[in-house]
């Protein structure tokens, strides 16, 4: 049987919020709903959630069987060595980790992540079969056309050395848009997410790539972009199990 590609791609990150034990119960939450939903158990609709360190292997075993994907906030460029503090693709893949955030606003503006090791992590997650969920966006407030010619220059970097076969999810996400009242506009979301899908349309060695927006996003926003994203990448607004809850209801109004 053909797997079915799902229409919308929904993921949140719980980044530093959260403790252990409040990382565990919110994943309890989101496998009863993801259980309890038609169109995630047919695949229409993917998830994703992406806990701290220690409580992936846990949040694995919570989400399983409800067929959440589970990734890690970050990765190593290398797959074994003497980096001390940095976590291998290959062991979060052991621990039940399809996915991988990498080139996050945050790591690059706090933790002087550069392009370079962008690229790095990005073939890192790539050659260890987790798919990147590459984070992508301009610094500052600027007009759509710019923004587009940024992030199509921070992809073709970070995916330099993609192999043939790679799936990808592109997160944009405008870096002044990210913790803060409200999303960048549809108008300025849109624009971009079209233009970044026709940039990379061309790009034979991308088998599949998702493009999804990030960035203060929260229910309301699938309805508002829907067809021009293959679905969004939550923070804050989804922390609450309710919300998610919620974004889930739009998905299935829209399909
Ligand atoms: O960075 C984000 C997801 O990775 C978005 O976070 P916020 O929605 O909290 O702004």
């Amino acid at each position: 049987m053909t797997k079915t590609r799902p229409v919308f791609t929904i993921g949140v990150s719980t980044k530093m919020y959260f403790s252990y034990e409040k990382t565990l119960g919110y994943a309890r939450a989101v496998a009863g709903l993801a259980s309890s939903n038609p169109l995630v158990a047919g695949g229409l609709v993917e998830l994703f959630v992406i806990p701290g360190y220690p409580a992936i292997p846990a949040v694995v075993e919570i989400l399983a069987p409800s067929g959440v994907r589970v990734g890690a906030q970050d990765v190593s460029t290398d797959d074994s060595g003497a980096l001390t503090g940095e976590v291998s693709a290959p062991m979060l893949g052991e621990i039940g980790c399809t996915l991988v955030e990498v080139g996050h606003a945050e790591r690059r503006r706090l933790f002087g992540e550069t392009e370079e090791v962008v690229q790095r992590k990005t073939a890192a997650a790539l050659r260890n079969g987790l798919t990147p969920v590459l984070c992508v966006g301009e610094a500052a407030r600027g007009s759509a056309a710019v923004a587009a010619d940024e992030v199509i220059r921070q992809l073709r970097s970070a995916l330099a050395d993609a192999p043939a076969g790679s799936s990808v999810i592109v997160a944009y996400e405008p870096q002044w848009a990210i913790g803060a009242p409200e999303p960048a506009p549809a108008e300025h979301i849109i624009p971009v997410c079209t233009a970044v899908r026709e940039a990379l349309e061309s790009d034979r060695r991308l088998a599949d790539l998702r493009v999804i927006y990030g960035g203060s996003a929260g229910p309301g926003l699938l309805t508002v972009l829907a067809g021009a994203v293959d679905g969004l990448f939550l923070g804050r607004f989804a922390h609450d199990p309710a919300a998610l809850g919620s974004i889930l209801d739009e998905a299935a109004a829209l399909l």
